[in-house]
């Protein structure tokens, strides 16, 4: 053998290159990060875009790769860019779910050594504008209310999995919640609040029993209002709130009860705390102003309240998700 061959045997052999003795991959994956796109579909006057920010994952049959530089079966992460781009360009983008299932059925049957495709995606919220009560046709506004994203895992051989969520969704209510009778020991000393001011940042994920017939768009708007009634309720009265955790129950439950295709969300509240500021030490200050308070926003430390509530009737096959297992 000359130099070339010795060097492309070393490159390329014939049988799956040996780990170590002493370790094994948990788990291998390549891919590109912050793939960011605008898709514009212009129907007349009327255009419609999407704002998406792409992280795509394959997973190959083989770790040559990673034992001995064998790049043979790499599908570059560049291609993985440009393969974004152009089923973009092909198909469209419909919901960030559908986006995803697309991606990750391209790579699987185009690459048959590719075993497992993940594809994150992140979409900006744009909301077409207003202008004097006519919705415009080809101008938009972010609207930061809740950033939406999507995860699709696709796994040779099983269905995929299609994991939806919502983020950054901030609210906060001045009355109707309360925090009383928890443990006062001599750790305690915060007393019992029967009157508070409710604020947080709602981050839910969920995923799919079945995605026969789900309108992943309509359930993402389910999600959210449901969070978003049970925080609140009606608009005269509102609906009272014992705690972050009770709270959060009601809403999940409500969304289950409302999308049945849905087999369990996980719903995380911090506490975004506000104290009160004292104002006895301030000389000559009025104490009797019984309608205005001034409250200090306390970003950290943030109470942090999460729970995952799933379907009895699906256990043990997809409760605990996988993907949850090493997070609780
Ligand atoms: O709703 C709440 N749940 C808690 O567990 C908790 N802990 C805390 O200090 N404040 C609150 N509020």
């Amino acid at each position: 053998m000359n130099n070339i061959e010795k060097k492309l045997a070393v490159l390329k052999p014939t049988k799956e290159p040996e780990i170590s003795p002493e370790f094994d991959f948990v788990d291998t994956g390549y891919g590109k990060n912050h793939i960011r796109l605008l898709h514009i579909k212009r129907e007349g006057p009327t255009h419609y875009i999407k704002e998406l920010e792409v992280n795509t994952r394959l997973t190959l049959d083989s770790k040559k790769d990673y034992l001995v530089g064998d790049n043979s079966d790499i599908v570059a992460t560049d291609s993985q860019k440009n393969t974004v781009y152009i089923l973009a360009r092909q198909h469209g983008v419909k919901s960030p779910e559908e986006f995803g299932l697309l991606l990750c059925s391209h790579f699987l049957s185009k690459y048959p050594h590719v075993m497992k495709a993940k594809v994150c995606i992140e979409e900006l919220p744009w909301e077409r504008m207003n202008s004097d009560g006519q919705p415009h046709n080809h101008a938009f506004i972010c609207t930061p209310k809740a950033t939406r994203f999507s995860s699709v895992t696709f796994q040779r051989g099983e269905l995929p999995e299609i994991e939806s969520g919502l983020k950054g969704l901030r609210v906060i209510k001045t009355t109707q919640s309360a925090f009383e009778h928890f443990i006062h020991d001599e750790f305690a000393t915060l007393p019992d609040l029967p009157e508070r001011i409710f604020s947080t940042v709602v981050y839910a994920k969920w995923n799919y029993a079945s995605t026969q017939g789900v309108d992943y768009d309509l359930a993402w708007n389910t999600v959210r209002d449901c969070i978003l009634d049970a925080f609140a309720g009606p608009p005269d009265v509102g609906v009272f709130s014992p705690s972050v955790q009770n709270t959060l129950y009601l809403a999940q439950k409500r969304v289950l009860e409302k999308i049945p295709q849905m087999s369990y969300i996980e719903t995380a509240l911090p506490n975004k705390h506000y104290t009160a500021i004292d104002f006895s030490n301030f000389n000559g200050m009025s104490q009797n102003i019984p309608n205005d308070e001034v409250f200090l926003p306390t970003e950290h430390p943030a109470g942090n309240i999460r729970a995952v509530l799933g379907r009895k009737s699906l256990l043990p096959q997809v409760f605990p998700p996988k993907t949850m297992q090493s997070k609780l």
